[in-house]
């Protein structure tokens, strides 16, 4: 079922000559997780931000073409309802906390709070979500005496404990090491499997691969690839255009130049490790 729909959308900031978004057309269904990658400042946050409805009702500029949320256009939807079905967690964590609350657990409650969430729930629901994202020993401190990485994990948080119908993320793990982002990671696969749409920014593309439905290949505005993960991420071709493909799709083009061919581009470790082990036994 769609849930967000856009139809050849052209979008150019205030006073901006060239459009950052370019003739975009793609439907979201419900429930599934969505990958985008691409070059810098290729689109990503633009097209974060038009989902998110930020465009045109923050942002304002030159907005052309149609975007459909649960069947209403956009420029139509309330946007403080639609802040409550699509949680958007920010590129820059330090955006994201609020800088008005004393701890980091009145931080992740403030949502809460403002939808009039019972007290106990309130308390139950940020002692549980503190746990998933590994910040329990946080929960006292200043928000705004936090680290960078403890920041990204407060401000995912803080936008998850509201239990929304979907997610745009936008890079929750560039300042976290491989052990943090592997952790949030598993936290939005457990979004999706609870029937939550995702839609997520984000360059280690070695964990996309593994848990993203469809992937979305941005440049210079435009959409130029999209679909089926597997399918996108074999084509080779898009590194020429600055997208970061899999190590394995590398290595499978390595072999290949060498006149060695597996059954089909593996785009993860795992699909990989499995054909080579064929391939040796055989
Ligand atoms: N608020 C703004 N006002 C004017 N131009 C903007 C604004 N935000 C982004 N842009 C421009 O729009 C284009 C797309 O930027 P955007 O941030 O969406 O790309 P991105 O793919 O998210 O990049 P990155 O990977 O570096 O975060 C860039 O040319 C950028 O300079």
């Amino acid at each position: 079922m769609a849930f967000i729909e856009l139809k050849d959308v052209t979008y150019t900031y205030p006073l901006m000559k060239e459009p950052a978004l370019k003739n975009i057309s793609y439907t979201f269904e419900k429930g599934k997780f969505y990958g985008i990658i691409g070059e810098n400042a290729g689109g990503k946050t633009t097209l974060c931000n038009l989902l998110r409805g930020l465009i045109p009702h923050f942002y304002k500029g030159k907005l052309r073409g149609e975007t459909i949320v649960n069947g209403e256009d956009i420029k139509k939807v309330n946007i403080d309802l639609l802040s409550t079905q699509i949680g958007y967690v920010f590129q820059n964590p330090f955006t994201q906390i609020s800088g008005v609350k004393k701890s980091v657990f009145e931080e992740i409650a403030i949502g809460l709070e403002n939808l009039g969430v019972p007290k106990q729930e309130i308390i139950d629901k940020v002692l549980n979500i503190a746990k998933l994202v590994n910040i329990e020993h946080l929960l006292q401190n200043d928000p705004n005496a936090l680290s960078g990485g403890q920041r990204q994990r407060v401000a995912f948080a803080s936008v998850i404990a509201m239990d929304m119908d979907a997610f745009v993320i936008d890079e929750p793990t560039s300042q976290l090491d491989p052990e943090g982002t592997a952790g949030i990671f598993e936290i939005i696969h457990m979004l999706k499997e609870q029937g939550k749409t995702v839609i997520l920014v984000e360059h280690k593309i070695d964990l996309l691969a593994q848990y993203a439905d469809e992937m979305l290949v941005m440049h210079k505005g435009e959409i130029i690839a999209g679909g089926p993960t597997k399918e996108v991420l074999s084509d080779i071709s898009l590194m020429e255009k600055g997208a970061m493909l899999p190590h394995t799709v590398l290595l499978n083009h390595e072999l290949n130049q060498k006149n060695i061919y597996l059954d089909h581009v593996p785009v993860t470790k795992d699909d990989c490790i499995r054909q080579l082990r064929t391939r040796m036994s055989s």
